[in-house]
Formats: structure tokens, sequence, C-alpha cells
């Protein structure tokens, strides 16, 4: 047999090794110095603890730095080699939450694009979770399930590679789709007419049957109702209109209560888990998240090439394609991108036991989620399935503890991803050169610093539990991938480094230009620009003292029960006046926001120091020389924060910083600064 896949180890991996040993000196000489330093005065504790993160970050992500690896799939020898009517059946689980923020019509489009897999369709089944539990998302994929008679051989035929609608006719128009897009814009008319009177009216419903379906919101609470669950295509009776077998489609709005947690999207997973096992029970299963399309129809082809290889498939849990978004802007001003994250650092980590589960865009084995079980009764396949979504089924069992998607954490991805590589499963990091799914990034700066606050306090869930990486991951995963967790468990832990500034010497210069350096070199060789870069190591700065500050301080308040975990679903809309803001790469600080106030007081403060680092150069002989790298950082801050100062005092659009938010940070900066001139001068 020919291999369906290659692997090739970075050649980064020997030059990261010999600037990983250069670096760790001169780390263990800033400590020892920093100890020194403590023991004359008591004043550089915070200090210590600066560095003492500092240095644990770094270490903790050398692991990933070890051996990169770039993998190569080649499913034409697959095609070639098996036949499709040998291929595992695929379940493809797609997850929404709230209407609003996550509009139908585009959750119509994500599970369209999968529907239109290169795959055999009678070995394909889409199922949605509903977590809004909204009769409109009902009625848009009733809709989807006629349109999709239509589409998916316009795909076919046409060799489509943007098989979301919505996607494909965003940047194709004209030509052969003018048919089809009339058909899509009907369909989309009468989803969003249906959202904005906030139900389904009986004139756009086609039958006495779907009518019926409807009678069930009778009484019907977002956060208290029975389950709901609608096969919407069956593969073995309905076919699309050139007489081909279409994909299953199955509807399902699990049972909610408030009286039961329901676990977020881990507990939406599982109950698709147990629904899809007694239904379709396919041995491989992909997870989306209801905005992440599918823009190449052969991904599954490229996962089988890993799933269908015997040397590799036995402890094989997942392949993990990257996160990749579409609309991002041309210098990615929010670092959208996320690029060390879902790329450089995937990729060290594949060269290890397997990338983290980052919650779409991954085909799991359904064995390495619960073995083969599936919910055991009497009673009929439907019936099973409404059993198995109900509130009260995992009572008493080890669903969210030891099998399926794991609970007790906001990011459950990152937590389910850990705990198999620690019962030794591996994982796959698979990227093929046209990106498999494409997802919408958040486009204003409040929405991206809120996600990274709830990751944040998503990760110290897992850090302060009995899972913690560095005793329970190194044991048992391994020591590398263990301290790789650890690193990200204590992402919220970097506010301390990044808020705490340093008297800077020597040392300092070159732990700071060999780790920005190095950054910005791994960051080029994966192919983005300087312009991206900049934009990213703003936004590290930036989530420093917002979303990991603040993220601390949340977990600390829901640690001691003053407050409760919650997950705000991101929102996939934006307003056409910050779209057209954020296309021009303008920063958007319109809103009355906390992390603002800590944004401007930062920004004033540093230009405060610097204003009056400049003036002492000069009155005072020498104190340049002094001074110098302090100077220099509060310059470099300040160049960092000049979109700040801009919204502060320059605009006058609507994403400027509200007048009450710059007014609360000059307050606080101004009584930051009295302090510490209290502190040094008197
Ligand atoms: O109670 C819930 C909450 C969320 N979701 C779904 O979960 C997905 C992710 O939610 P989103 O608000 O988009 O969160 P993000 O922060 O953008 O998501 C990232 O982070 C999450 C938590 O780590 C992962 O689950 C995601 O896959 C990953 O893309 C969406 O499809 C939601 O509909 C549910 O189904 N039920
Ligand atoms: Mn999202």
């Amino acid at each position: 047999m020919t291999a369906f896949h290659a692997l090739r180890v970075s050649r980064h991996a020997l030059l990261n090794r010999a600037h990983m040993l250069l670096y760790s000196l001169a780390i263990l000489a800033l400590l020892r110095h920093r100890l020194s330093c403590l023991l004359s005065s008591s004043r550089f504790l915070p200090l210590l603890l600066a560095d003492l993160v500092l240095a644990f970050m770094w270490v903790a992500c050398q692991a990933s730095r070890w051996r990169p690896v770039r993998r190569h799939e080649f499913p034409d020898r697959l095609l070639r080699e098996v036949d499709p009517a040998a291929f595992p059946a695929l379940d493809v689980f797609i997850c929404t939450a709230d209407p609003h923020r996550e509009p139908p019509i585009s959750v119509v489009s994500t599970a369209l694009s999968a529907m239109a897999f290169d795959y055999p369709p009678d070995r394909l089944s889409i199922y949605v979770s509903d977590d809004g539990g909204s009769a409109v998302t009902l009625f848009a994929f009733m809709e989807a399930s006629r349109f999709a008679r239509y589409w998916l051989p316009f795909c076919k035929e046409n060799g489509l590679l943007d098989r979301s609608p919505e996607a494909f006719f965003r940047s194709n128009i004209g030509g052969d789709s003018d048919k089809m897009k009339m058909m899509y814009e009907s369909m989309k008319a009468k989803v969003e007419g249906a959202m904005e009177r906030g139900y389904v009216g009986n004139d756009v419903i086609f039958d006495a049957e779907e009518r019926e379906l409807f009678e069930k919101w009778k009484g019907f609470a977002r956060h208290d109702h029975p389950s709901v669950i609608q096969v919407l295509l069956q593969s073995s009776k309905d076919s699309d209109i050139m007489g081909n077998a279409l994909p299953n489609l199955i509807y399902v709005s699990r049972e909610k209560r408030p009286s039961s947690h329901h676990h977020f999207k881990a507990g939406a997973l599982n109950v698709l888990t147990r629904v899809s096992s007694v239904m379709s029970n396919a041995p491989v299963i992909l997870t989306l998240d209801c905005d992440m399309y599918c823009n190449n129809p052969r991904a599954p082809l490229h996962a089988l090439c890993y799933f269908l290889d015997p040397a590799v498939s036995t402890d094989l849990a997942f392949v993990q394609f990257p996160q990749c978004f579409h609309g991002i802007n041309e210098n990615d001003i929010y670092a959208s991108e996320l690029k060390r994250l879902f790329m450089i650092n995937s990729r060290g980590m594949d060269g290890l036991r397997g990338p983290n589960y980052v919650g779409t865009g991954c085909f799991f084995s359904r064995r390495s989620l619960h073995g083969t079980g599936s919910p055991a009764s009497e009673s009929s396949a439907l019936q099973k399935a409404v059993e198995a979504a109900a509130c009260s089924f995992e009572l008493g069992t080890k669903w969210g503890s030891s099998i399926g998607f794991r609970y007790g954490s906001l990011v459950e991805d990152f937590h389910t991803g850990y705990r198999l590589h620690c019962e030794g499963w591996k994982s796959v990091f698979c990227d093929p050169a046209r990106p498999a799914f494409l997802g919408d990034g958040p486009k204003n700066l409040n929405d991206v610093l809120s996600q990274c606050k709830r990751w944040c306090v998503g990760l110290y869930e897992v850090t302060f539990s009995r899972f913690n990486p560095l005793t329970f991951g190194t044991t048992k995963a391994s020591f590398s991938m263990g301290l790789i967790y650890a690193h990200y468990a204590c992402w919220g832990t970097w506010c301390v480094p990044i808020t705490v500034s340093d008297p800077w010497f020597s040392l300092y210069a070159y732990l700071f230009t060999a780790a920005y350096g190095q950054d910005l070199v791994e960051f080029l060789a994966d192919g983005a620009t300087f312009r991206r870069w900049w934009s990213d190591q703003r936004m590290w700065m930036t989530r420093g003292v917002t979303s990991f500050l603040f993220g601390t301080i949340q977990f600390g308040l829901n640690h001691i029960g003053m407050s409760a975990p919650g997950f705000n679903v991101t929102s996939k809309v934006t307003e056409a006046e910050q779209i057209e803001r954020y296309e021009r790469g303008v920063v958007d600080l319109g809103v009355k926001s906390p992390f603002f106030v800590a944004l401007g007081t930062v920004a004033v403060v540093n230009l405060s120091s610097l204003v009056v680092g400049i003036a002492r150069v000069a009155t005072t002989e020498g104190f340049l020389d002094e001074q110098f790298a302090q100077l220099f950082l509060s310059g470099f801050v300040a160049a960092n924060c000049w979109p700040i100062y801009e919204a502060m005092f320059l605009r006058s659009d609507g994403g400027r910083m509200p007048r009450s938010v710059t007014l609360i940070s000059l307050t606080v900066a101004g009584l930051l600064l009295f302090m510490g001139y209290l502190v040094f001068h008197v």
C-alpha cells in the first residue's frame, strides 16, 4: 500500500533549539539578578513575580518549538486505492445557540456546505444542535432541506469549491448561477422575515404536516422546554432533482430545564453524540461551529488519509484542521487570525502527541469519545434519540467526566483534547493548501477582548482542577505535552508581566529583542506580513491589560462563589457602519466597556512618563544614557497605543472612545501618577 500522507520536520527545529539554549541562560541570569535585588529591598517582589511568570511561560512554550512538523495528504491516492462505498460513515455536528447572534440563514449555509462534501451522500449525516430552541432555526432547516435538492447537484455539476451558498453568492454573480441565486434569495427572505417577526407564520409553512411541528413551540421557553428532534432528510428516501441520494439531515434541540445544568457547548455535543449513535452511529464525527463553513469539499478525504491508515489509526483520536477566517482586514488589526495558537503552536504540538482540539473543524474517531456503547433500550430509534437528549439522561453516568466532551471548563475544546491526550490518544494537524473551513472572527475590539476573557476563565478552570497540566498532564500525557498545556492553561497570568512595568537593564534588551525577533521570524515564515505581526503583538499587549487581567479577576470571583461562569456567545453579526470601519482598518472603541477604561488608563500613564522622560533628557545631563532603555520601552508602548490616543482625543466617528470612558481613564491615570509620585518622591 502506498502512503496516504507524509511528514517532514521543520527546518527551524535546530535553530529553535540553539535559540532555546542561549535564551534559557539569559533567563537564569535574570532570575539571579532579581534575587540579589530582592535581598536589598522587598520593593522588587512584584518584579520577581513578573519575571517568574515570564520565565515559566517561556519555558512551557518551548516544547512546541522542539519539533514542529508539516504534513501532507494524498487524497487522490486514497481514492485510487479505496472504493468510496467502503468509506466509513461520517456524522457532522453543527452547534448553534442564539438565532440573534447567529443568524439561522448562515447556520443553514454552513450545513449545506457540509452536505455537499465530496463524500458518498448515503454515508453522510448532518446533525444540527439548536441550543437557542428557536422555531425559526427549525424553519430555516426545513427550507434548506428543499433548497438542497437543487443546490447539491448545482455544486457538483459546476465543480464548485465554495459550497456554502452564502459564501458563494458573496463572491460570484451572473451566468448560470442566476436562477440558483434567486432561489437562495427567496429562501433567505423567508427566513429573515420569520426572524424579524419572531415566529413562523402560517403563510410561509409548506403543508399541514409542517404546521403541526411548530405546535411544539406552544408554551415553549428557551431555557425550559422538552427535546425536539426532527428528521428533515433521510438518505434512504430523499433524493435531489437529479435522482441522487441526499445526506441525512436531523434537527435537534435538547431538553432544557432551569433545574439542570446544560454544560454549554460540551453538553450540546454530548447530546448529538448520543442521538447520532442511535440513528447513524458513524465511526467518524466532524464538529463544526455554526459559522465555520466548508471551503474545501475534500476535507473529509484529507481526514480519511489518516483514519484509513492502520499504522496511525489505532490510537488516533482526532484530526484537527486549523481555524481560518474570512473577511479579515489587510493588517488584521485585531489579530483575529490567532496565528500562534491555530498555526504555529499546532504544528509544534503535531511533532509531539498532536495538536489540541480547537472546537471546530475537527474529525473525531467515535471510539475515542465513548467506546462503542449507545443508549440501551427497547424503543424505536427516534424514541431512543429523544431519551438520549433528555436532561436527566446523564445523571449518574460518566458523560462529561470520563466519556464524551468534558465538562467543568468554558473551553470544552481545550479540556477535551487535553484529557484525550492524557488517556494516551494522539491527534494530527491537517492543513491543506486550500483552507478546509472558514469562520467569522469578531469584528470589534470589545467582542474580541470578551471572547478572550471567556477563554482565559475557562483555561483557569482547568489549571485549578485536579487535572492541572503541570501535575496531571506532564505525567499522564507526556512531559512536553503537559508543559504546552500548562502554558495555555496559565494564559491569564500574562497580565502579571504585561501590567508590571520594569526598570530596564541590558539583559532585558536581549530577552526582549530575542523573543520578539523569533516571534516575527516565525510569523513571516508562516506567510504573515510585518504589519500583521505588528497587529498581533499589539493585541497581545492589549489582551494583557484587558482580557487576561479581567479574566483573572473574574475567575477569582467565580472561585469564591461571587459569580458563576457563563458562556457569552460571540456575535456573528456586525453593523454596516462597523464593518466599514473594520475594512478601513480603523480600531473600534465606541462602546462603554471596562476594557477600554483599562486601555485608556495604561495609554495615558505611558504617554505621561514618556513626556516627563523626554523633558528630563532635555534638562538633565547623563539622563539619556542612564534611562535610554526605559525611554525606548515607553516609546514602543506609545507607538502601540497610537490608535487609543486617536480614539480618545482625535477622532469624531462612531468608533471613537465614548467621552465618559475617556474621562474615567484620565481620572484613574491621574490618581495612579499622583500615587507613583508620592511613593518615589516623598
Ligand atoms: O451553550 C452553548 C454555547 C455555545 N454553543 C456553540 O458553540 C460554538 C462556539 O461559540 P462562540 O460563541 O462562537 O465561541 P468562540 O469563542 O468563537 O469559539 C471558540 O471557543 C469555544 C470555546 O473554547 C470553542 O467551543 C469554539 O469551537 C471556538 O471556535 C457556537 O457554534 C455556538 O453556537 C452552543 O452550542 N451552546
Ligand atoms: Mn466563534
